[in-house]
């Protein structure tokens, strides 16, 4: 949410930049010479990725496996000493044996399940079992060598934590998973065929000869320490039918909802945030999308707003989504840059843009995927719903002669843009410079005059509150279907400038795999949009006319638009405006906000309010019981227009009232010598500004179709 002075209105319309060879990194199986294809094997990164393909590849013995309506379960006894080739036997005895010193009750027990043939099916074994060697996430642990005591210990200690926050834990030796495991369809990425003979051979001759047995490969994401990571399974799976209608089943329910194969775009600011945009998608995120069969292409922004010149430039024919590895400027300018395509009804039927959490204010992918750790919000990405969502349009007089600007989160002027601004040189201090910036404010008192006149939509509390019940109750009379999501092992809203976070990265390995038997599989999905309808997302196009004003700056303030009480105004404190529920990590400002109600969410607070009592507002800014108190204006708006004041001159207001001074100087006259807006945390010029709703103008993705859940129908 932070600030940035580089994206006045002035800078969106620089001339087009053609794209440098090295804009982007990867990609190639297209035209577009500056991209490179992560999935094409004929660049510089060859060897890197060769070397690295197989890392999450299953090399354990093969379980026997059905499907249910949850996910994959795995079914079978382990095969008997018999049924193991002399290779596999030979492996699992030498890991064996370098466990038992260790831990050798564990020992005990895995002997005895594969002499016995029994099962792993209490807790306790199954932490034990973990401990004598990992599932393949770290390819060492089938290395007898480096499992020290001390690390298995470590790994023992781990382990159990894991499976005690876990529900759905993937606990395994040796990729074998414990009888009654289900690998949920949710986080399951891909499936296909064993290419590998050397892998088959392993099989034991009794497993997969019968006809409705099935030698499968499943990637799914594995839960780690803090992270999801690719992982592969060769399973015997039971089904009738042909082993490829069973690969089919298995796509087809874990992409229920969700669209297979995308062709990703991905914009990565590597000034994002702590400027390790890159490596984070590199080691997060970039592993499940190839895994998944996602087309992945990749673009570096080189300076303040190429992501504009960037989307300005692209073949939309190539991708259907349009995913920024940043923070929620990328998204902004992504967005902004389709707007002004003279192709852009096209551009914003075609794609979607979402998040991959790399910034620091990620407000998008918190309140788009319910998360800001990147690699859980890239699988809850791959396995969302494609959405329309309002977008807002903000005019100002210096846009006239161009583009206005679009805004998908929110627009602020007062205490909170400032506080933002003014804080920059404090930036060391993390996200407490800003809350810093507020309380310095507000004891101080310092107010932003203005006028602000405003289309309502639903102007008291209790209006507000019965269009937010309805649009819900709308909205789950026609819920998708969605599979039950398994617990998560970790906190979802992670703070990415964690000490340990950097050292995590470091420690990580990205796999890829990218399985070929499964690409004729078609990328129809089915979409349900609020209002119910079950068809293709082939009605849910918008057309030129959407993309037209309906209130144009320069025709004055209209007369059935209320101007909100002067001395409020006069005295304001904050004023926001925004569409979705979260502004950054921990920051639920707008929690009845909702993707396509056709309205913006407005909150006012008066410079006046006692400090005693903006206290209490400002810590329930997490809850987002803020809007509750009584001092806090909270309504649900159409469209407004605010006009700033300065407020040493008290100048009148009235020409910006009834429309647009010639020239861009008389604002000088208005505008207070530190005010400023932040659009989507960007910085703007102290100008009147209208904002208007654009319903429904824009496709991002949306986990479970929904904004995350604010809980604001139980406050
Ligand atoms: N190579 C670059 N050099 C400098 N600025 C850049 C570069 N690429 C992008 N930017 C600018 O960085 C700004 C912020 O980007 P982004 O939102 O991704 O990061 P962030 O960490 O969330 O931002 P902030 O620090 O504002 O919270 C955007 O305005 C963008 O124009």
């Amino acid at each position: 949410m932070l600030l940035r002075p580089c994206l006045s209105n002035k800078n969106i319309v620089q001339p087009q930049l053609p794209l440098n060879d090295d804009t982007v990194l990867y990609n190639n199986t297209n035209n577009n010479s500056h991209l490179e294809d992560t999935s094409n094997n004929n660049d510089i990164h060859t060897a890197q990725r060769k070397k690295r393909k197989h890392r999450h590849k299953d090399k354990g013995p093969i379980s026997l496996a059905i499907l249910t309506e949850k996910g994959i379960l795995i079914k079978s006894r382990k095969p008997t000493t018999s049924e193991l080739s002399e290779k596999e036997l030979g492996r699992m005895s030498k890991e064996f044996s370098a466990s038992r010193t260790s831990i050798s009750s564990s020992a005990t027990s895995f002997r005895s399940s594969v002499d016995n043939n029994s099962s792993f099916e209490t807790a306790s074994l199954i932490s034990c079992v973990t401990c004598l060697s990992d599932d393949g996430d770290d390819d060492t642990s089938s290395n007898s060598s480096v499992d020290t005591t001390s690390t298995q210990n470590h790994k023992f200690k781990t382990d159990i934590k894991n499976s005690r926050k876990n529900s759905t834990n993937y606990s395994s030796m040796n990729g074998q998973f414990p009888t009654n495991t289900v690998i949920s369809y949710d986080r399951i990425l891909n499936a296909g065929s064993v290419e590998n003979e050397e892998r088959i051979k392993t099989i034991p001759v009794q497993m997969s000869r019968l006809p409705n047995q099935h030698i499968i490969e499943i990637t799914f994401a594995k839960p780690t320490r803090h992270d999801v990571k690719p992982k592969s399974l060769t399973l015997v799976i039971e089904n009738s039918g042909t082993k490829q209608e069973v690969i089919e089943k298995i796509l087809s329910r874990s992409y229920r909802n969700s669209k297979r194969q995308r062709s990703i775009l991905v914009i990565i600011n590597p000034f994002g945030g702590k400027k390790n945009a890159k490596k984070i998608f590199k080691k997060k995120a970039k592993p499940l999308l190839l895994a998944s069969n996602f087309k992945v292409d990749v673009a570096y922004t080189k300076y303040p707003c190429h992501a504009v010149d960037i989307v300005k430039n692209i073949d939309i024919n190539k991708y259907d989504t349009i995913a920024c590895a940043s923070g929620d400027g990328i998204p902004h300018e992504v967005i902004n840059g389709l707007f002004q395509r003279p192709d852009r009804v096209e551009a914003f039927n075609k794609l979607a843009i979402t998040e991959i959490p790399c910034g620091s204010g990620n407000a998008m992918s918190v309140s788009c995927h319910w998360t800001n750790n990147p690699s859980y919000a890239t699988l809850f990405l791959i396995k969302s719903v494609e959405k329309r969502i309002d977008i807002m349009c903000c005019s100002q007089p210096s846009t006239r002669s161009t583009f206005p600007r679009l805004s998908f989160l929110s627009q602020t002027y007062g205490i909170i843009a400032e506080s933002d601004i003014n804080t920059e040189f404090i930036r060391w201090m993390g996200p407490a410079r800003f809350e810093l910036g507020v309380a310095f404010n507000i004891l101080q008192r310092k107010k932003y005059p203005c006028d602000i006149y405003v289309k309502y939509h639903a102007k008291s509390k209790n209006d507000l509150k019965s269009h937010y019940l309805k649009y819900k109750r709308k909205l789950e009379d026609t819920e998708v279907d969605i599979l039950e999501k398994p617990e998560l092992t970790e906190p979802e809203i992670r703070y990415i400038g964690d000490d340990d976070y950097e050292s995590d990265i470091e420690s990580d390995e990205t796999s890829i795999t990218n399985t070929s038997d499964n690409l004729y599989l078609t990328n129809a999905i089915t979409i349900q949009d609020e209002t119910g309808s079950t068809e293709t997302d082939i009605n849910n196009f918008v057309t030129e006319s959407d993309f037209q004003l309906k209130y144009k700056f320069e025709n004055g303030v209209p007369d059935d638009w209320e101007r909100i009480d002067p001395h409020v105004t006069n005295n304001l404190g904050i004023f926001y405006s925004g569409k979705m529920p979260y502004v950054a990590a921990d920051t639920k400002f707008f929690p009845a906000a909702l993707p396509s109600d056709g309205c913006m969410d407005m909150v006012i607070t008066d410079s006046r309010t006692p400090f005693t009592r903006m206290v209490p507002i400002l810590l329930a800014l997490d809850k987002g019981s803020h809007v509750l108190q009584p001092e806090v204006l909270h309504s649900k708006i159409l469209a407004y227009r605010l006009i700033p004041k300065n407020s040493d001159k008290e100048i009148s207001s009235n020409s910006y009232r009834e429309g647009t001074p010639d020239s861009a100087d008389n604002f000088d006259d208005i505008s207070s010598p530190n005010g400023l807006y932040s659009i989507d945390g960007e910085k703007f010029p102290l100008e009147p500004l209208q904002v208007e709703i654009m319903p429904k103008l824009c496709k991002t993705l949306l986990r479970d179709g929904k904004y995350v859940d604010t809980q604001f129908d139980k406050m």
